[in-house]
């Protein structure tokens, strides 16, 4: 099996053409391994976003390609590329994008009924206990606080066991003690599920809870840190707000 559960090669999305084309990632070449956590840092408008979305099949690079589990993106037909995402895929994005009037349990067993297939009540009751809600299957949204939500977030990515998680500021929209038990949640699921997980933040003490952060600066990659303090990621981060572009 390849050491990589993703792999970016030479990555470029332009969007637009002509003098106001925007180049939001330049040449990004970026593995990453199984089994490992990797938090994406940059300024604004950076590109780590687009490098999300471009590693998790949302979105087309301009030129390069993506590998997820082995299976090369490029070329895929849509809807190869949507049977790809729903089986190897998760993500988690900042505001949660649960289904209001779909309960908890709803929820958690949507991606399988849109996959054709129908979970069983045991099923959907593990994946809640796995984040710690199993009491709350019959609960909405509106009944849950925003780390529960969070949680029942967690609970859909995973349900269908994919090889890789994204998330896209998965604890932007939590307080600092509900964030840090979504982040504890996240790392031990990478420790004792092997689930390779990649997630855009701006914290750095969210950052801190990866093996590894990587940062980009004007769509490129600028550097990395390996199982670095919050103290040592904001300080890293500071030195290339402050750099002249
Ligand atoms: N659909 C789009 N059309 C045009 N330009 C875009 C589009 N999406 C992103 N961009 C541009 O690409 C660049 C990178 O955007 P991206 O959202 O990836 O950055 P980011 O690092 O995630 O930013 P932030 O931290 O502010 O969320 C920015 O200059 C942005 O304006």
């Amino acid at each position: 099996m390849a050491q990589e559960a993703v792999t970016l090669r030479h990555v470029t999305r332009r969007y637009g053409t002509g003098p106001g084309a925007v180049t939001a990632l330049d040449e990004v070449s970026l593995g990453f391994r199984h089994g490992t956590f990797t938090a994406v840092m940059g300024p604004s408008g950076s590109g780590k976003s687009t490098l999300l979305q471009c590693a998790a099949g949302l979105d087309r690079p301009s030129s390069g390609s993506v590998t997820v589990g082995g299976t090369e993106l490029t070329g895929l037909s849509e809807t190869r590329l949507t049977l790809l995402r729903r089986e190897h895929i998760g993500f988690v994005f900042q505001n949660f994008n649960l289904l209001p009037s779909l309960t908890a349990g709803q929820n958690v067993a949507l991606p399988l009924r849109l996959a054709g297939r129908r979970p069983s009540a045991a099923r959907v009751r593990e994946a809640l206990g796995r984040v710690g809600l199993e009491g709350r299957i019959r609960h909405r949204p509106s009944e849950l606080s925003g780390g529960q939500q969070q949680r029942v977030a967690l609970a859909r990515a995973l349900i269908t066991r994919p090889q890789v998680l994204f998330g896209d500021e998965p604890t932007g929209a939590l307080d600092s003690r509900t964030s840090r038990a979504v982040l504890t949640l996240l790392r031990d699921m990478v420790r004792r599920e092997g689930r390779t997980t990649v997630m855009v933040t701006h914290d750095p003490v969210a950052a801190s809870y990866a093996d590894r952060v990587v940062f980009l600066v004007d769509g490129r990659v600028n550097g990395e840190l390996a199982q670095a303090s919050a103290q040592d990621i904001a300080a890293y981060l500071g030195k290339l707000e402050a750099a002249p572009c």
